[in-house]
């Protein structure tokens, strides 16, 4: 480093040698305002040096509680990363879901690890619907060997730190902000998830050596206004009637690029209304189970002309063999380190059952499996993001995957109701009406 002495620009007035013997008062002068733009400088000098030791103590700081309170790090949760990572046989996959303490991350992440593939899960546990819950599906996944790392889309150290610990061969991409009618109370919400923490998780992949394939959770509701059925995955998406639609349209068309520019193989799955055990309770299926045993009123869409809505309702155990069966076939991402070596499979499926049930039989065969009537409210339905039916046509997944759904919705929601039951008992803690 050169010492004060070298510099050519000496800003103490120690350093400045005046020449006394020059009286000249224009020297005078000059001398005088030479000072003072010295003293201006050195205050300057001082502010600055204040200012730049003000914010490394800040990012010292903030770095300190950063790693006081950081869920993750060390060689300890390294080892239990490595080790949930670790796939038997070792040419099994070795898969990173995203999402894992959701519900269909939970039900995935358990099949994957039933089979012998390595897993890491990683979920941010928000609060959109009851943590408890994902807490429960946390520990199940535990029991079986699979760590869940606590941690955000939009941590992009955290991700990178996951990739430079594992080699991932495969990213099976769940977490979302999901919710057709709640993007209209929280918007922000499914940008920061659905937009911003895709493209993060993205960036990570494309650098990743050797880069994972990708198998990501579109939604049957890009489809939006689309009149034609069943919907087939070449028909048009330009129609969202939702946030959640637009942006789940919008994760289709970044992954595009993403496969385009850096070689990534990229799945997009379109899941058509996902119900079962451990589900999630913000979907109909589940605020009607608990309503109706809780003596609570549910409330019922109709559409447009007292035409009842109807979903392709989607057994989890069904859509679970559709994700392992893109992961399988999904084929290799083609670049290294960033650059693209060639073109990679870039494909859109259907999941779906192929049946839509009407809203008010789901409610009755709920009424037969709880034994209990429901209390009907039947609204025509709000201008909230909703369309009013969905069917699947799933014969590419057919071929292609070699999905073929089994659970008819009686049989499902009876498997749910049992599930129900003996995870919240009968009245949900609370009492009967
Ligand atoms: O298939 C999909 O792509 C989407 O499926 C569901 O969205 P949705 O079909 O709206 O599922 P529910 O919220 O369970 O609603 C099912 C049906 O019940 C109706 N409903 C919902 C709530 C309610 O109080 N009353 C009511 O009649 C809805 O209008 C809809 O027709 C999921 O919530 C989305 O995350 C997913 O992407």
């Amino acid at each position: 480093m050169p010492s004060l002495e070298d510099d050519p620009f000496p800003s103490t007035p120690g350093k400045f040698k005046i020449d006394h013997r020059n009286h000249h008062p224009m020297n005078r002068h000059f001398h005088r305002c030479f000072s003072s733009t010295s003293t201006l400088f050195l205050w300057a000098l001082f502010l600055i040096a204040l200012t730049a030791s003000y914010l490394s103590f800040q990012s010292f700081v903030d770095s300190g509680s950063r790693y006081l309170t950081a869920s993750w790090g060390g060689i300890q949760w390294e080892k239990q990363l490595r080790n949930s990572a670790l796939p038997h046989p070792p040419s099994s996959l070795s898969v990173l879901v995203t999402g894992a303490a959701g519900f269909v991350g939970t039900h995935v992440s358990l099949a994957l690890k039933k089979r012998g593939d390595g897993v890491v899960g990683l979920d941010n546990f928000n609060s959109y619907y009851d943590p408890s819950l994902k807490k429960a599906r946390k520990s199940l996944l535990s029991n079986h060997g699979i760590f869940v790392v606590e941690g955000d889309l939009n941590d992009v150290v955290l991700l990178q730190k996951l990739f430079d610990v594992v080699v991932f061969t495969h990213v099976m991409h769940l977490a979302a902000q999901a919710g057709v009618r709640y993007a209209m109370e929280n918007p922000n919400s499914y940008v920061r998830s659905n937009i911003a923490g895709l493209v993060n998780l993205l960036e990570v992949c494309k650098s990743a050596n050797p880069q994972p394939a990708v198998v990501w959770a579109s939604s049957s509701s890009v489809y939006g206004l689309n009149e034609k059925v069943p919907f087939s995955e070449s028909d048009r998406t330009d129609q969202p009637a939702s946030l959640y639609a637009a942006t789940k349209k919008a994760g289709e068309e970044i992954t595009h690029t993403y496969n385009h520019i850096y070689g990534l193989s990229i799945t997009g799955l379109r899941f058509f209304t996902v119900y079962g055990p451990w589900g999630r309770p913000d979907m109909a299926y589940f605020s009607f189970t608990r309503n109706i045993l809780q003596g609570k009123p549910i409330t019922v869409y109709r559409g447009k002309n007292r035409v009842d809505l109807a979903r392709d309702f989607t057994y989890i155990d069904d859509i679970v063999k559709g994700c392992l069966g893109s992961l399988d076939t999904s084929g290799k991402s083609t670049g290294s380190g960033g650059k693209k070596k060639g073109a990679a499979p870039y494909r859109i499926f259907n999941l779906g059952n192929t049946s839509p049930v009407t809203v008010p039989t789901l409610v009755s065969i709920l009424e037969k499996h709880l034994k209990v009537k429901a209390k009907k409210k039947v609204v025509e339905m709000p201008g909230n993001g909703d369309v009013p039916f969905t069917h699947a046509n799933i014969s590419s997944a057919r071929s292609q995957l070699g999905y073929k759904p089994t659970t008819d919705l009686q049989t499902g929601l009876k498997k749910f109701v049992k599930w129900y039951l003996s995870y919240y008992g009968y009245n949900h803690g609370k009492p009967v009406n």
